[in-house]
C-alpha cells in the first residue's frame, strides 16, 4: 500500500539556520502518529513541509491524497460565528461532511451562533478538529491539538480522532510534548531532535526491540546497543536496544513509551529507523 507520507531527504532552512535536515521517513495509511521532540526540534517545520506550506531546501514530502491541517496558534478566524465557519468550509471543500460536523458540535455543546474568539480555548481546540474532520481528509495533521486541553477534553479529541480512522481510511500525525497523552491511540512513533530524525516506526515493533537493564555498572553489555545509561550510585540503568546481553546480573524489562522517548531525547546521537536495521547506536 502506498504511504500516507513519504519525506526523502527532507531539507528545510530558514535563512541560513537548518530546521530539518536529511530527514526520510515513511508513514504507512491508516496509522495515527505521534510526533514528539523537544521545543525547536523541527515538528511543525516538518509538518509545514508535509502540507505545502514551506518549502524544502532539499529533498522533498509527497502526501498521498488530501490534507487537513490544524495549526498549532489561532487555528480560526476570531471574528466568524462557528456556523460562518461552516458555511466557509462547505463552500471550499468537495468532500464537505456537514451533518457530521454539525452532530460533533452538538454533542460537545459548543453553540453555532459564538464567535470563534468567545469561545474557551478547548473549545476552539475542538472546532477546529471538527472543521478539519469536516473536509473528509486522507491525512490529518494536527499541530499539538491538545496543548489547550484539560485532561477529560484531550482524552475525548484523542478517542473522536480515533472513531474516525476505526470509520474510515485516515491517516492522523500529531505532535504533543505529553506522551502519555498519545500512549493509548497513537500506533506509530516520530522522535525529532534538534532538525534530525532519531526515530519513527511502529510503536509495539519499538517497544519489543527494546528492553530497560538495571544492575551493576561492572556488568557487560556485550551484544547490545545501548541507547542511553543513567547511574545511582554503583548501579546502572540502561536502555539498549536489540539482544538482551548474556550477563546474569542484568534485571531486563520491556520499557514504556515515555521511557523510549526519553532515552532517545537524552542521547541524541541515536537513531533506531528503518533502512539502519536498527543498528545505529
Ligand atoms: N519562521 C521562522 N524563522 C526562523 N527560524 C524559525 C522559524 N520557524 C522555526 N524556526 C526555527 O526552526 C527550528 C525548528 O522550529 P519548529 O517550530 O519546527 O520546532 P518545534 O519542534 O515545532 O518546536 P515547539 O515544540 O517549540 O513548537 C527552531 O530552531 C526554530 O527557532
Amino acid at each position: 500500500m502506498k504511504p500516507a507520507l513519504e519525506a526523502t531527504g527532507l531539507g528545510v532552512r530558514y535563512r541560513r539556520a537548518w530546521a530539518l535536515r536529511d530527514c526520510s521517513l515513511s508513514l504507512p495509511a491508516g496509522r495515527v502518529a505521534a510526533l514528539v521532540g523537544p521545543n525547536g526540534a523541527g515538528k511543525t517545520t516538518l509538518m509545514h513541509a508535509a502540507v505545502g506550506l514551506l518549502r524544502p531546501a532539499l529533498g522533498g514530502v509527497r502526501v498521498a491524497g488530501e490534507v487537513a491541517f490544524v495549526a498549532q496558534d489561532k487555528p480560526l478566524y476570531d471574528g466568524f460565528t462557528v456556523a460562518e465557519m461552516l458555511t466557509f468550509g462547505r463552500r471550499m471543500n468537495r468532500h464537505w461532511d456537514d451533518a457530521a460536523a454539525r452532530d460533533r458540535l452538538a454533542a460537545l455543546g459548543i453553540p453555532l451562533d459564538r464567535k470563534a474568539g468567545r469561545l474557551s480555548g478547548g473549545q476552539q481546540a475542538q472546532v477546529a478538529v471538527t472543521l478539519a474532520l469536516a473536509s473528509r481528509p486522507d491525512l490529518l495533521v494536527l499541530d499539538e491539538p491538545l496543548a489547550n486541553l484539560d485532561p477529560l477534553a484531550r482524552h475525548d479529541v484523542m478517542r473522536s480522532i480515533m472513531a474516525e480512522v476505526a470509520g474510515r481510511e485516515l491517516t492522523v500525525l500529531l505532535s504533543s510534548h505529553v506522551v502519555s497523552d498519545l500512549e493509548e491511540t497513537c500506533d506509530w512513533l516520530i522522535v525529532l531532535n534538534g532538525g534530525s530524525l532519531q526515530v519513527s516506526g511502529d510503536i509495539e515493533d519499538l517497544l519489543d526491540g527494546h528492553f530497560v537493564l538495571t544492575g551493576p555498572e561492572e556488568a557487560s553489555t556485550a551484544g547490545t546497543h545501548v541507547v542511553t545509561a543513567s547511574r545511582t550510585g554503583r548501579q546502572v540503568s540502561l536502555l539498549v536496544r536489540g539482544a538482551l546481553p548474556p550477563d546474569p546480573r542484568w534485571q531486563a524489562r520491556r520499557p514504556g513509551l515515555g521511557e523510549l522517548v526519553m532515552g532517545y531525547l537524552r542521547s541524541p546521537e541515536s537513531a533506531a529507523l528503518p533502512g539502519l536495521a536498527g543498528v545505529r547506536a
